[in-house]
């Protein structure tokens, strides 16, 4: 599978939110990744439905929003209604993850399990089968342009194995520090999706480093 690039929102100009979605729009960015926080789950608060309401309407990149929020079951219903297409919920963050997945099927949407960085993938074993993307934090949630946690690496290659074994069809998405030096080191343990926030965004070529990132 090549190699799919998700641009994070949260690095964007905020004063010119449409600037930066034409951008996404003609670029070979594959989906549109959307950072949620409540600050009590993370410390740290984002943006919430209005402005994902109004970027869908603009956006032509499938929506893939990642919620960093205390039970984020709350909010199936909602987000089914922005059209989004993946919803990712943090393992840490619900009790009845079983339960929240398939409700987010019901909703019509991919279902998307999130782990912090000191949370093992071995938590994932008995609902690998049901997910259809595991994302792995390779920085602390809550902010962006932070470094990379080198043992992301090895839990890529963790999680690329039990995902085999469990003949899962489940794709790895890793989020935080993607970066020209991280990103080609991902892509070969294994990473099929790339989240990507200040790299893309504070670059003075967006385009030509998504691009970059495509060609892994
Ligand atoms: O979920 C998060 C942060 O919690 C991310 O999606 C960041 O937005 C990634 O930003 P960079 O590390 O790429 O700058
Ligand atoms: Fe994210």
């Amino acid at each position: 599978m090549a190699t799919l690039v998700s641009p994070s929102l949260l690095a964007a100009n905020f004063l010119d939110l449409q600037r930066d979605i034409d951008m996404i729009n003609r670029s070979e960015a594959d989906w549109l990744h959307l950072d949620v926080m409540d600050g009590v789950f993370v410390p740290n608060i984002s943006f919430g439905f209005p402005i994902i309401d109004a970027v869908s309407k603009i956006c032509k990149k499938p929506l893939d929003i990642h919620f960093m929020i205390t039970k984020p079951e709350r909010y199936i219903a909602r987000t089914a209604r922005t059209g989004a297409m993946m919803m990712n919920v943090h393992y840490e963050a619900c009790t009845h993850l079983n339960r929240t997945v398939h409700e987010i099927h019901e909703a019509g949407m991919k279902a998307g399990v999130t782990l912090n960085p000191s949370t093992p993938v071995s938590m994932l074993e008995d609902i690998i089968q049901d997910v259809d993307m595991v994302l792995l934090m390779s920085v602390n949630p809550g902010f962006g342009g932070q470094a990379f946690i080198e043992n992301t690496i090895n839990k890529v290659k963790r999680l690329r194995r039990m995902i085999a074994e469990a003949g899962s069809k489940a794709v790895i998405e890793v989020d935080g520090g993607v970066q020209a030096e991280t990103a080609p080191r991902l892509v070969a343990a294994g990473v099929d999706v790339l989240v990507s926030g200040s790299y893309i965004f504070k670059s003075s070529n967006p385009e030509g480093v998504i691009k970059s990132l495509k060609a892994l």
